[in-house]
């Protein structure tokens, strides 16, 4: 492996993924290189404290401490607010928060704010795989890709299915939504940036088809993918272990973002 080119990481958002990440960093990865965050939980000087973070309050002080790659991991809230600033600066973003590209608008600024930056925007697998599967076979034409998302019902809690649905109380698989990625995005945007994923991979977001369950009987986040086009017939199932801070959230997410840094300082990049 070449000599590490990343001395300074910021990390926007310090919950059960940027932990994870930043764990992985500090151990295995870069951990000669020096770490700044910014969260908005109260009081984290404690967790800072502990593990030599330079703690800043807002991303334009971080901006100035001059990070060489910034990681998101905080919402897709931090995507529009402080990620264009980043990758305007030259500083190359990885981003979590991927379903916030489902607003066109946006999509289009942060590849504005990169260009001007001459800066990259890395966007992860996530919790889903099988992507680069789909973004090759797409250059012959897809005709359906398919997501089917099942978490345990109380994953789905804090998103609009608690507003139909007593979660408590479902005792069989139901589905909580049936549409677009487009919509599961913006309407899921805790629980559904897979679905951008597997969008910006294949046949866009208005035409990827997403269907999400509250299932009683999984205690762990199953995500498919099926896709039909002129290469053949793809089928995918993950069956991931959730975060122990976040039930929400998949392990392999945060390992989709390791991975993503450590790709950055390979020679063989595969
Ligand atoms: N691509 C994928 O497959 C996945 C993506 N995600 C994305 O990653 C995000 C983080 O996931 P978790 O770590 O599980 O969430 P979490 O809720 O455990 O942690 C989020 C942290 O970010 C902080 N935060 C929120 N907004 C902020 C802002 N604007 N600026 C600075 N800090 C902010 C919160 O205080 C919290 O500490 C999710 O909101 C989601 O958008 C999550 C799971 C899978
Ligand atoms: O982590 C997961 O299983 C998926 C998830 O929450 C998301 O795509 O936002």
């Amino acid at each position: 492996m070449s000599e590490p080119t990343i001395r300074r990481v910021g990390i926007i958002g310090l919950g059960a993924i940027g932990r994870r990440v930043l764990e992985a960093l500090q151990t295995q990865h870069l951990p000669s290189a020096s770490y700044a965050v910014v969260d908005r939980m109260q009081h984290p000087e404690a967790f800072t404290e502990s593990r030599h973070l330079t703690l800043f309050s807002d991303v334009r002080s971080l901006i100035d401490w001059q990070p060489d790659l910034v990681i998101e991991c905080a919402g897709h809230g931090a995507v529009v607010d402080a990620v264009p600033a980043c990758l305007r600066a030259g500083i190359d973003v990885v981003i979590a928060s991927i379903g916030a590209l489902a607003d066109r608008a946006l999509r289009e600024d942060l590849e504005q704010a990169a260009n001007a930056g001459k800066a990259r925007l890395i966007l992860v697998s996530g919790a889903i795989g099988g992507l680069d599967a789909i973004r090759s076979a797409r250059a012959a034409g897809l005709d359906e890709v398919i997501y089917i998302g099942r978490k345990p019902p109380q994953a789905w809690g804090g998103t609009p299915a608690d507003d139909v649905f007593d979660l408590a109380s479902i005792d069989e698989p139901t589905t909580i939504f049936r549409g677009s990625a487009a919509q599961a995005s913006v309407l899921f945007p805790k629980n559904a940036n897979v679905t951008a994923a597997v969008a910006l991979s294949g046949v866009g977001f208005e035409l990827t088809q997403v269907q999400l369950i509250a299932d009683p009987g999984v205690h762990k986040n199953v995500h498919e993918v099926q896709a039909r086009g002129a290469f053949g017939e793809l089928s995918i199932r993950l069956i991931n272990n959730p975060l122990p801070d976040n039930v929400k959230t998949s392990w392999l997410a945060a390992l989709s973002i390791e991975e993503a840094v450590a790709k950055q300082l390979q020679a063989l990049v595969f």
